[in-house]
């Protein structure tokens, strides 16, 4: 007897670079990858630009005539056909966005980093578990195969105790000219910097093999000592690296993030992986991972399957790690410093229209 699959219906918030590639995975059917438990359908994207940006973004990744294009986020989290709302503005507009859609009754999958900071976090788990609703930041490597077998192998204890786990990732450039002082990347306003940006999936993999395969009971924050430099041109980070010590045992993490030089400098002549989780008995080691489509509907599917089996939370990317692991990146800018330059701590963002002026209509006015 065959199922039909659970049908999720995605609305897009944001029509930049992320947005379109994440679109365009939602559209490859899930039976190329095995999967037919569940389906997704675009049936709406919103930009704040205009609606004629939304209408350009929703023929550019092909989706269906029928999917609505707004020229407000309002009007997006307002549409009753959306189940789910995936978030793809940048760092300094998660939290709003992500509130709104939630108090609106809408499942929200919201880009990495999660929110500029944990108290952020907390206030959007806060209300996602008051509403009953779904929510996850988007740290798509989490779900790749490869994630998954390499936790469930060390899980079971092939390379013994895990004692030390290196996660770099980094894209090194000419930062000057590639993102001079308004780019995201970098743009103090936009909440850039490299520790937000790109430190997230250094720390996401030390975190996956140092704390979410640990037994509850034994796991918990580590401590942290980093360094943190400054990018000249407006003062974000643009180097910073990071040592975790964690219970039980005190295993080492180092996290490290940069965009002056990067972990793989030419992607054809690698010269070591990225990421190694090394323990008593053995080693694994992890290269920067390359897919079919974007390597993006993994998350998707996972949101799917939550929302189709009524958990609020996934697993495998849970409310409590990405509340911690924003834990982390808050002490860590705390000790590069920022927070005296730039509050980003505290309510940073949150209500304060002295210290931050969206440049156009993003309903972050009402809170
Ligand atoms: N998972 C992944 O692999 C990746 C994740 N990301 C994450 O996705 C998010 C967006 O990144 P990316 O797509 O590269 O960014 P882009 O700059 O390409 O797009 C951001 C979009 O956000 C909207 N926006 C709303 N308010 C503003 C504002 N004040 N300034 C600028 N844009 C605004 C715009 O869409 P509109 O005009 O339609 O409203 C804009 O196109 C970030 O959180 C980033 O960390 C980024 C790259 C890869
Ligand atoms: O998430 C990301 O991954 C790819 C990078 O190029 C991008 O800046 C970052 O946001």
């Amino acid at each position: 007897m065959s199922v039909e699959p659970f049908t999720l219906k995605w609305g897009i918030l944001a029509t930049g670079g992320i947005a379109k590639l994440f679109t365009k995975d939602l559209l490859i059917p899930p039976s190329t990858r095995s999967a037919s438990d569940i389906h997704h359908q675009v049936v709406a994207a919103a930009s704040s630009s205009s609606l004629s940006r939304a209408q350009s973004f929703l023929h550019e990744v092909g989706a269906p005539a029928s999917a609505t294009a707004y020229g407000s986020y309002a009007s997006l989290w307002q549409d009753p056909a959306v189940d789910i709302i995936y978030i793809a503005t940048p760092h300094s507009h998660h939290y709003q966005h992500a509130r709104h859609c939630l108090e609106a009754g809408k499942h929200v999958l919201c880009e990495k980093a999660f929110t500029v900071n944990e108290e952020q976090a907390k206030v959007l788990i806060g209300i996602a578990r008051e509403k009953g609703l779904f929510l996850m930041e988007a740290v798509w490597t989490r779900f790749l195969p490869v994630a998954r077998e390499v936790r469930e192998r060390v899980g079971r204890g092939e390379i013994g105790g895990v004692r030390r786990v290196w996660a770099d990732l980094s894209f090194g450039g000419r930062v000057e000219e590639l993102f001079g002082k308004e780019h995201r990347m970098v743009s103090m306003d936009l909440a850039g910097g490299a520790l937000l940006d790109l430190g997230i999936y250094s720390l996401t993999w030390v975190f996956q093999f140092l704390y979410h395969i640990v037994p509850e009971a034994q796991r918990g924050p580590p401590t942290v000592a980093s360094c943190m430099t400054k990018y000249p041109g407006t003062g974000c980070d643009e180097m910073t690296s990071i040592v975790l010590s964690f219970p039980p045992n005190g295993a080492h993490g180092i996290a490290t993030t940069n965009i002056r030089v990067s972990h793989t400098p030419h992607p054809h002549h690698p010269t070591g992986d990225p990421i190694r989780i090394q323990g008593t008995l053995g080693e694994i080691s992890i290269p920067f991972p390359a897919y079919r489509g974007h390597g993006l509907f993994w998350e998707a599917d996972e949101c799917a399957r939550c929302i189709r089996d009524g958990k609020l939370e996934s697993e495998t990317m849970g409310w409590e790690e990405s509340r911690v692991m924003m834990g982390v990146m808050d002490e860590v800018r705390r000790q590069g410093d920022w927070e005296l330059e730039r509050p980003f701590t505290k309510s940073f963002f949150r209500t304060s229209s002295r210290t931050y002026q969206p440049k156009r209509e993003t309903g972050f006015e009402q809170h």
